[in-house]
């Protein structure tokens, strides 16, 4: 049988509140086949990562469908457990006293905390501290959320998103707010995980985050595919700055690509 697609959405309609963001939207993409999703501030990336996610729905249309994994009503916590998410949203949302382990636990819930009626075994404590010693992070295991850095609670987030060991990721503009340090650190976290085999879709306006091992880029403006292919091919002064409607140049350095204003 065939391994069905991590996403398959054919000719989509999506609102957000009064707004049609996309109009007859489509894009595939393979399990096994990590993309970052590249497009400006208000071109619809996180809209199309929402849907991935079940946070947003499509038009009901005969003519139109959005299936992960091969399912056109997947079940939520089934989804949860197969593809791992890390957004600003779920960042921005999480109940701010609990620990860098509560985070990491709280996945296995499916919340944005751990609350006094979850009932929390010592066996999801033991797997969330493996987490948070796998991610390097077992210092931040006491502290509480809402005292950590923002790389901090990102890296914990990323821990909250591997403790079912998920084959897929989504990360939304993952190293935004991070210093240089972070940011490295974070990604070689990310290209890790990478080299172990998980497929990662990347949403971002910062091409210097795409890891060297994403190949494919998806370009997204205004609610549309204005490109797919290979990175190589796409990635380039003419293409980005037609993209974000400016004249700029591309720099490749050990298989990051960096863009300045030309
Ligand atoms: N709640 C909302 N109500 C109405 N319109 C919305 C809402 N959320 C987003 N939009 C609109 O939908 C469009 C796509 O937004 P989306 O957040 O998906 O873009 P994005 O590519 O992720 O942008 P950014 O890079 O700024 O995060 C934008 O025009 C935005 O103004």
């Amino acid at each position: 049988m065939k391994t069905p697609r991590l996403l398959d959405i054919h000719n989509a309609t999506v609102y957000r509140d009064n707004k049609k963001v996309f109009d007859g939207f489509s894009l595939s993409v393979e399990q096994g086949q990590s993309t970052a999703i590249i497009g400006p501030n208000g071109a619809g990336k996180s809209t199309l990562l929402k849907l991935l996610t079940r946070e947003l729905y499509p038009v009901v249309n005969d003519e139109s469908h959005v299936r992960i994994l091969g399912q056109d009503r997947p079940i939520l916590w089934e989804l949860r457990e197969k593809i791992g998410l890390v957004s600003a949203d779920l960042q921005q949302g999480f109940v701010p006293d609990v620990s860098g382990l509560g985070v990491v636990v709280s996945g296995l819930h499916n919340s944005i905390g751990l609350f006094h009626y979850q009932d929390v075994t010592d066996e999801q404590l033991t797997r969330g501290r493996a987490v948070l010693e796998e991610l390097g992070i077992s210092d931040l295991a006491g502290r509480p959320y809402k005292q950590m850095s923002t790389g901090q609670q990102r890296r914990c987030l990323l821990g909250r998103a591997l403790i079912h060991n998920p084959d897929h990721l989504i990360l939304d503009e993952p190293t935004s707010g991070l210093d240089l340090n972070a940011t490295y650190h974070y990604l070689n976290g990310i290209r890790e995980l990478l080299q172990r085999g998980k497929t990662i879709l990347l949403a971002t306006h910062h091409i210097h985050e795409i890891p060297p091992e994403i190949e494919r880029v998806v370009f997204i403006a205004n609610g549309s595919v204005v490109a797919d292919g290979y990175k190589a091919d796409l990635l380039t002064d003419n293409h980005l700055s037609s993209l974000f409607d400016m004249p700029l140049t591309v720099s490749i350095s050990n298989g990051f690509y960096q863009v300045l204003p030309a």
